[in-house]
């Protein structure tokens, strides 16, 4: 097992070129490949779960491993299942715990021929790619949007399009609005009809040049850095006040921890005030990929929380939960889960573990987001600190490039 240990520099003034968004690339490659495929896609992520989803697409094999990317399983099971031939999709052994059967459900109610391979329910899958006949389906909103963002990417092509209707709560909706921003904007019609039913017309894609823009959430574990020195400017281009993606929301949040956002010509510049909450109380329903970030800015801030809407989080790289409890009391914290969907913290604390060193679960997340913690200790430990390629190749440079130093031990 590989372990670093993380130096945090006494200011930080830099640059940061983040990743591409990997929420905006595989689907801006799914769409490509369902229509004629002659985009011009600039920008892509160059991040694993991009790679996978490129070569899935572009290397005809009769077996696809997409490793640990939620995406590319999700949104390749409904594009495979309208492409022709037979294939097999899997993926890492947490892959294979990850539910799929309310797509595989749906996609069956179409029409689709799909076959578990191992375990009901789960990855690997057998699939065989025909024309789809039923325009109507009903499937629950509640485990995850990446479905329901897969079977809309596919319905222009059916011949009559696809009315959805979502069931239960419906959790990352953010991402659904991503999956018909970038739909409409490659010209198909796709829309809300009401709060949780959706339409898509029976309208090919068009091609259309398109710029991959920064990724919001890997911006967060800067924001998250600043929050936590006493000095620092940082400066982040390829970000907009604006933008597809749901995690932009990740700059107002911050605003309550004393960040603002300051928004020039392409970039967003961040800079600390003095203006800091007491409390935060926030529902992450529409963002889960930041919830981490939060729980350990907030604890090292000294910030009692509570965030509710994580019922998602178990079911993603790790049970991000579970991770979070575990690695927060080696730092000392003592978080309460409640009802699978809340943890909190009242500023309880416990005895800090010695030679502290912060397991990752094969999540990158939990190592982006627990890196930072170093700006407030004199070091921290990561193991295995190489998962952050799922989504962010380049972190432990960029944050070398900060000025922290980073030495394997
Ligand atoms: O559609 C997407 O690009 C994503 C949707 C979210 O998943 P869920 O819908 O499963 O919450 C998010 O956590 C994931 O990182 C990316
Ligand atoms: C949950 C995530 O990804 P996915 O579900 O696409 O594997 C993530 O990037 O935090």
């Amino acid at each position: 097992m590989m372990q670093i240990k993380v130096t945090a520099p006494a200011q930080i003034h830099t640059t940061i070129q983040l990743p591409s968004s990997k929420s905006i690339s595989n689907r801006a490659l799914i769409i490509n490949a369902l229509g004629n495929r002659t985009f011009q896609l600039e920008n892509l992520s160059d991040c694993d779960d991009t790679q996978v989803m490129i070569h899935a697409l572009n290397d005809g094999k009769n077996t696809i491993d997409i490793m640990a990317a939620g995406t590319a399983m999700r949104f390749l099971t409904a594009y495979l299942s309208v492409t022709p031939g037979t294939r097999i999709i899997t993926g890492t052994q947490r892959m294979q715990q990850r539910p799929i059967q309310v797509l595989v459900n749906a996609l069956r109610e179409l029409g689709a021929e799909i076959e578990y391979i191992i375990n009901d329910g789960y990855p690997p899958l057998r699939i065989t790619g025909h024309k789809l006949q039923k325009d109507t389906i009903s499937l629950p909103g509640n485990v995850s949007s990446q479905y329901i963002s897969a079977l809309l990417m596919i319905a222009p092509i059916l011949s009559n399009g696809l009315t959805l209707t979502l069931t239960g709560e419906i959790i990352s909706r953010p991402y659904i609005n991503l999956t018909l921003q970038l739909m409409n904007d490659f010209g198909a019609r796709a829309k809300w009809l009401n709060e949780y039913q959706l339409k898509v017309e029976p309208q090919p894609y068009q091609s259309i040049p398109f710029y991959v823009e920064s990724d919001w959430s890997a911006a967060s574990y800067w924001y998250q850095i600043a929050a936590l020195s006493n000095k620092a400017e940082i400066i982040l281009p390829g970000l907009f006040e604006t933008s597809y993606q749901g995690d932009s929301k990740v700059a107002e949040i911050f605003q309550l921890l004393g960040i603002e956002s300051i928004y020039g010509n392409k970039t967003v510049t961040l800079k600390k005030t003095d203006k800091i909450t007491e409390r935060l109380d926030y529902d992450f329903i529409n963002q889960p990929d930041l919830a981490q970030t939060f729980v350990v800015t907030c604890a090292l801030m000294n910030i009692p929380f509570r965030f509710s809407g994580l019922q998602s989080l178990k079911i993603k790289e790790t049970d991000r939960m579970a991770a979070l409890i575990q690695e927060m009391g080696k730092l000392g914290y003592i978080l309460h889960e409640t009802d699978d969907r809340i943890l909190s913290w009242e500023g309880e604390r416990c005895e800090m573990t010695a030679d502290v060193a912060i397991d990752t679960y094969e999540d990158h997340r939990m190592a982006m987001a627990f890196a930072p913690a170093c700006v407030v200790m004199p070091e921290i430990r990561i193991n295995n600190p190489q998962v952050v390629s799922k989504s962010y190749p380049y972190y432990w440079e960029d944050l070398k490039k900060a000025g922290f130093i980073i030495e394997e031990v």
